[in-house]
C-alpha cells in the first residue's frame, strides 16, 4: 500500500509521506513501550514496593506525553499528506489525461474517470488519514510488546510471538469468509438493479412486444439470486464473525496455561506473571483488529490501482517542436493501415488497409461506404485520436505525428454526430469554438448554423442554458450549435460527420446553408449522408472493409458502373434516397434541396 501511495503521489512529494511514515512508526512503538511499562508498575504495586511503583509511574507519564506528542504529530502529518494526496491527485490526473490521445476517451474511461476524480481520489486520500494509522499502530504496538516480553520473560514473549500469527491469520480469514459474502450479495444486487434500470428503461419495447403480463424473465432471475445470496450471507456470516474472536480467547487462554504452567515451576514469579498476562491482553486487541481493515485496505488498494493504471497510460507523444504547416487546408491519407488497440496489446483487428487520397485545399470530399467501413474511424485518425499502425496522415501537408496537439486542432474543426454541449447557454457554447470571439461574431456563426432559429423558441432566449450534455436539445439543434461552433473557429479543415437521421426540410436548409458558408473558408471532409453533400462534393472516396474501393466525382464513380454507382442505384431503387422538399439555399451543389438517407449504409 505504501508503495502504491508512493506510486500514486510522484517523486514530487514523497518527502511529505516519509516524514508521516517515520512520525507513525514513533507512535507505534512509542505506544508498546507505553504499555510495556505497565509491567514494572503493577509488579512493583503487587509486591509493595510504592517507591518503585512511583518511579515507573513518573516513567509511564512521561512515556505517555510522548506518545500523546507523536499521536498528534502523525495525525498532522496524516492529513497533510491527505491534502497533498487531493490537490497532487487531481492534478497529476487533470494534466495526464490531458495528453492522452482523444480515442482514449470512451463510454468507458469516461465513466472511470468520473469515478475516480468523485470516488477514487477522496478515498486514497481518506485511507491515509485514517487506515494507516490503526494498520500500523496494529501490528507495530504489540510487535514492540512482544520485543519488551523476550527481555522481561523469553519463555513467555516466545509464546506471545508464536500467537501473533494465529491471531492475525484467523482475523484474516474471518474477514476474507465476510468479505466473500458481502462480494456475492453485491454482485447479485448490483445484477438485480441492473436489470431493473433495464426493466424500466425498456418499458415502451415490452409494452410495444406485449411483454408486460407474463413478467421479465431476467429481472425475476436476478432478484431470485439476490434472496439466494442473502440467505447464504447470513448463514456464512456466523462463523465468519466467531472466528477471529474465537482465536484470541484461544491464544489468550494457552498463554494463560503457558504462564502458569511456568509459575508452578517457579520459573516465573506469580506477581511479574499477573503483570505481564496483562500486557498480553492489551497486545492481542490491536492484532485482531488489523484483519478488520483488510477490506477497507483492499478497497484502498483497488482505488490507487485505478489511479495508477490511468497515470501508466501511455500519453500521445508529442514532437519538441511543431513542424510548421506547409499546405494549409490540406488533408492526405497515404496507405494507412489501423486497428484499434486490443484489450492489453495493440493489435486489434484491422479496421483500414492502404488507404491513401489526397484532399486539397477548399475542396469537398465525401466519405461514403456501408456501415462499419471505417468512415469514422478515418476522420478520428486525421484528428489523431489515434496514431496510424502503418501509412502517415498529413494534415497541413505535415505528418500529424510531427506536430503539437496544439498546432492540429488550430487546424481542425470536428463536427460529429454525438455533440456534446456544455451546460451552459447557447452563446457560451458556440464561444468554445472560439474563446476570444466578440459578440456579433459568434451571433453571426449562430444565424448561419440556424441557431438563432433555436433561441427565439426557447423559454429565456440566449440566456437558457442547454442543460447537462445539450438534453434540453434535439439531435439535430445539437449538431447544429456544433457547426456554429466551427463557423466561429473558422479552421482551415472542418471533419464533418452528417446526421445519418433523415433532417426536416427546415433542418436540412440550415445544414445546407452552414456547409456553404463552410465551404467557402475551409476545406471539408464529411462522413456524407445527404444526396445534396455526395453529388456536390469535389470528390468521392469510397471505402469498402476498410479500403479505397473507388474514388472520383459523381458523374465519374457513375459512368465507371462499379461499386459507387450500384451502390447508388441500389440505395435509390430499394431504399430509395429521399428527395425533401426543403428549401434550397446558396449554391454550390447540385441538388441542395435533397437529402439523402439508405439505412446501414451512407
Ligand atoms: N472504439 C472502437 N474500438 C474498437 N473497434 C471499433 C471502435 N470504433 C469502431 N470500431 C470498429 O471499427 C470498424 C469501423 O468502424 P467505423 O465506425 O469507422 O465505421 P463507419 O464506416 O463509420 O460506420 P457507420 O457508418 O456505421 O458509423 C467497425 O468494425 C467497428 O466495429
Amino acid at each position: 500500500m505504501i508503495r502504491d501511495l508512493t506510486a500514486v503521489l510522484g517523486s514530487a512529494h514523497r518527502a511529505v509521506l516519509f516524514r508521516y511514515l517515520v512520525a507513525l512508526f514513533a507512535y507505534a512503538v512509542a505506544q508498546g513501550l507505553s504499555v510495556a511499562l505497565l509491567v514494572p508498575v503493577l509488579s512493583d504495586l503487587l509486591t509493595g514496593d510504592t517507591g518503585g511503583a512511583a518511579r515507573w509511574t513518573g516513567w509511564l507519564a512521561g512515556a505517555v506525553l510522548v506518545t500523546l506528542g507523536l499521536h498528534y504529530v502523525q495525525a498532522m502529518l496524516g492529513f497533510k499528506v491527505a491534502l497533498v494526496i487531493l490537490t497532487t491527485l487531481h492534478h497529476r490526473l487533470g494534466d495526464h489525461v490531458a495528453a492522452l490521445p482523444l480515442g482514449w476517451f470512451d463510454g468507458t474511461t469516461v465513466g472511470r474517470l468520473t469515478r475516480m476524480g468523485a470516488k477514487s481520489v477522496l478515498s486514497i486520500a481518506g485511507s491515509c488519514a485514517h487506515l494507516l494509522q490503526p494498520l500500523v499502530t496494529g501490528v507495530l504496538t504489540p510487535a514492540t510488546v512482544v520485543v519488551v516480553m523476550l527481555f522481561l520473560d523469553w519463555r513467555l514473549g516466545l509464546a506471545t510471538l508464536v500467537c501473533s500469527p494465529l491471531i492475525l491469520f484467523a482475523a484474516r480469514l474471518s474477514v476474507r469468509l465476510l468479505n466473500r459474502m458481502d462480494e456475492l450479495n453485491d454482485a447479485a444486487g448490483v445484477e438485480a438493479s441492473g436489470r431493473v434500470l433495464e426493466f424500466a428503461r425498456n418499458q415502451p419495447v415490452l409494452r410495444a412486444f406485449g411483454r408486460t403480463t407474463d413478467g421479465y424473465a431476467p429481472l425475476e432471475a436476478a432478484l431470485e439470486e439476490q434472496r439466494a445470496a442473502s440467505r447464504q450471507q447470513v448463514w456464512m456470516s456466523v462463523p465468519g464473525m466467531l472466528l477471529g474472536g474465537f482465536a484470541v480467547q484461544v491464544c489468550f487462554s494457552a498463554l494463560i496455561g503457558v504462564g502458569a504452567s511456568l509459575a508452578l515451576d517457579g520459573a516465573v514469579d506469580p506477581v511479574e506473571l499477573v503483570a505481564l498476562l496483562a500486557l498480553v491482553a492489551r497486545f492481542a486487541g490491536p492484532l485482531a483488529e488489523v484483519g478488520d481493515f483488510a477490506a477497507v485496505v483492499r478497497a484502498a488498494r483497488n482505488d490507487m490501482g485505478r489511479v495508477r493504471a490511468v497515470l501508466e497510460e501511455p500519453p500521445l507523444p508529442e514532437p519538441e517542436r511543431s513542424a510548421p504547416v506547409t499546405v494549409p487546408g490540406a488533408v492526405e491519407a497515404d496507405g494507412v493501415r489501423f486497428g484499434y488497440p486490443g484489450r492489453g496489446d495493440r493489435s486489434g483487428d484491422v479496421v483500414l488497409e492502404d488507404v491513401s487520397f489526397t484532399v486539397a485545399p477548399r475542396t469537398v470530399t465525401a466519405l461514403v461506404g456501408a456501415s462499419g467501413s471505417g468512415k469514422t474511424t478515418l476522420t478520428r485518425l486525421i484528428a489523431r485520436f489515434f496514431d496510424v499502425d502503418a501509412g502517415t496522415v498529413r494534415v497541413g501537408g505535415v505528418d500529424v505525428r510531427d506536430q503539437s496537439t496544439a498546432a492540429l486542432m488550430e487546424q481542425l474543426s470536428l463536427v460529429f454526430q454525438d455533440v456534446y454541449l456544455f451546460d451552459d447557454t447557447l452563446i457560451g457554447n458556440i464561444r468554445v469554438g472560439r474563446p476570444d470571439a466578440d459578440e456579433e461574431e459568434v451571433l453571426e456563426a449562430a444565424r448561419l448554423a440556424g441557431v438563432d432559429e433555436i433561441v427565439a423558441r426557447l423559454p429565456e432566449g440566449w440566456e437558457t442554458r442547454v442543460g447537462e450534455a445539450g438534453t434540453s436539445l434535439s439531435g439535430g439543434e445539437r449538431q447544429r450549435v456544433s457547426i456554429a461552433r466551427a463557423l466561429l473557429k473558422g479552421a482551415p479543415i472542418v471533419l464533418l460527420d452528417e446526421a445519418t437521421a433523415a433532417l426536416d426540410p427546415e433542418n436540412e436548409a440550415y445544414v445546407q446553408r452552414s456547409m456553404d458558408a463552410l465551404r467557402a473558408t475551409s476545406t471539408l471532409l464529411v462522413i456524407a449522408h445527404r444526396l445534396s453533400t455526395v453529388t456536390g462534393a469535389d470528390q468521392i472516396v469510397v471505402l469498402d472493409e476498410g479500403r479505397v474501393a473507388e474514388r472520383g466525382t459523381h458523374q465519374e464513380l457513375m459512368a465507371l458502373d462499379g461499386r459507387y454507382a450500384r451502390f447508388w442505384n441500389e440505395r435509390h431503387r430499394a431504399l430509395g434516397w429521399r428527395i425533401a422538399t426543403g428549401t434550397r439555399s446558396g449554391s454550390g451543389t447540385d441538388s441542395g434541396s435533397s437529402s439523402a438517407t439508405g439505412s446501414g449504409t451512407s
